[in-house]
Order: C-alpha cells, then sequence, then structure tokens
C-alpha cells in the first residue's frame, strides 16, 4: 500500500533502492524536458547524479541546447521508467544552477578522460566531422598535462526543485495507480490521485 503519508523524497529513495536492488540497467538515467525562448520543447536522457530534500542534480555544459533553455525558462520536467518493476517516477519543478563549489566536488571525481571530455566538447555546437573532438581531446590532453583537469566555467550542475512529484505504478487491466505530490506556497505537499 502507498503511504501519501510519507514524504516523496522517502519514496524516490525506496524506489530507486528497489529499481538498484533489481539490476535494472541505467536506473538513475532519467529524461529531462525542457522549453525554448519560443516554446519550443526538447527531451533528452541525463544521468541523476544527487538527490534530497533540496531537489534532484544533474550536470551537464551550460551552454547546451538544454543549457540554454533552462536559462530563458527553468521551467523542467523529469521522467524515470523502469520497466522490469513497471513503474514511472515524473518531476515537475524549476532547475537552477547549483553552487561552483559543488560543481568542482562532482567534477574532481570524474574520469580523466570525461573531464578532458568536458573541456573537448562544445556540447550541442554543430561539429564538421567526429575528428574535430579527436584532434581537441589531444590538445586539451596536451594542455593539461601533468596536472589535475580544473572544470571547465561553463560545465556545472542544476538542481531540480520539484512543484509535483507523481509516482506511477503499472497494473494489469491499465487500472494502474498515479500518485501525485504538489507542492503548496507554504511548502507542504498535497497529495492525491489522478486516473489512470
Ligand atoms: C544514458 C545516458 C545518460 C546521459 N547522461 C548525460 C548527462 O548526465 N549529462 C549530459 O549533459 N548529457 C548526458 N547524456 C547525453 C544527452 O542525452 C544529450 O545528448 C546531451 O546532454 C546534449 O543534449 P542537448 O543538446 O539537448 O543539450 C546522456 C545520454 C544517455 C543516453
Amino acid at each position: 500500500m502507498f503511504d501519501t503519508n510519507l514524504d516523496p523524497f522517502l519514496h524516490f529513495d525506496r524506489l530507486m533502492k528497489q529499481a538498484v536492488a533489481k539490476q535494472i540497467p541505467e536506473a538513475n538515467a532519467m529524461s529531462l524536458a525542457t522549453v525554448d525562448e519560443k516554446g519550443v520543447p526538447s527531451v533528452r536522457i541525463v544521468y541523476l547524479k544527487d538527490v534530497s530534500q533540496e531537489g534532484f542534480v544533474f550536470f551537464g555544459n551550460y551552454d547546451s541546447h538544454k543549457g540554454k533553455d533552462i536559462l530563458a525558462n527553468p521551467n523542467v520536467c523529469l521522467n524515470f521508467h523502469w520497466p522490469e518493476i513497471w513503474h514511472q517516477i515524473r518531476i515537475t519543478g524549476k532547475a537552477e544552477k547549483i553552487s561552483a563549489a559543488e560543481s568542482d566536488a562532482y567534477f574532481a571525481t570524474r574520469a580523466r578522460l570525461s573531464q578532458i571530455g568536458a573541456w573537448a566538447s562544445n556540447q550541442s555546437a554543430v561539429i564538421k566531422d567526429h575528428d574535430h573532438l579527436t584532434r581537441r581531446v589531444l590538445e586539451f590532453e596536451k594542455q593539461f598535462d601533468g596536472q589535475a583537469v580544473p572544470r571547465p566555467p561553463n560545465w556545472g550542475g542544476w538542481r531540480v526543485k520539484p512543484t509535483e512529484i507523481e509516482f506511477w505504478f503499472g497494473l494489469t487491466g491499465r487500472l494502474h495507480e498515479r500518485y501525485i505530490y504538489s507542492r503548496a506556497a507554504d511548502g507542504s505537499w498535497k497529495t492525491f490521485m489522478r486516473s489512470p
């Protein structure tokens, strides 16, 4: 029985642990939907790297398509789909950049090749061919030879502060259960169900 008196982050934590325990591949991969300044939507997969009562954290390039969208319109939507346990979790909220210190701390944990890749790839920019990237990787490997790779200033994290979290549980006969947590103005959660 899904207890709507329980904090939604506790539910999220519990369900993520369940997904990991079931060895669902890439359980922390989530769709990230953004909207540009003209209202045109786009969606892509990113990894959830941290979650706390403050929100859901992912990383990428601030000058990328998603980065520009978020700058113009911080309203985003995240979605997890774990088919093996027939769960879906949708998070709607506003994305904001995390602090430089937090981004630095995470960047320092990344593999050196990924750190170099963050410098080499102007994420979302049009490129001539893949060799262009390989050349840039070599350039930055040379530049940072023998030293720690610093975080590129345009690379970092965002935190999505949820205004709504929906837990969806698949059931036979299409009579799925949908539990919604909606954030009230005073910060408390209002809970209700929606028809599947
Ligand atoms: C499983 C998976 C995980 C990914 N994780 C990230 C991520 O954490 N951050 C990121 O910027 N891109 C990630 N990507 C690449 C994105 O899907 C996307 O191609 C990239 O962020 C550029 O998107 P944009 O041009 O819409 O900004 C991931 C792709 C896959 C398939």
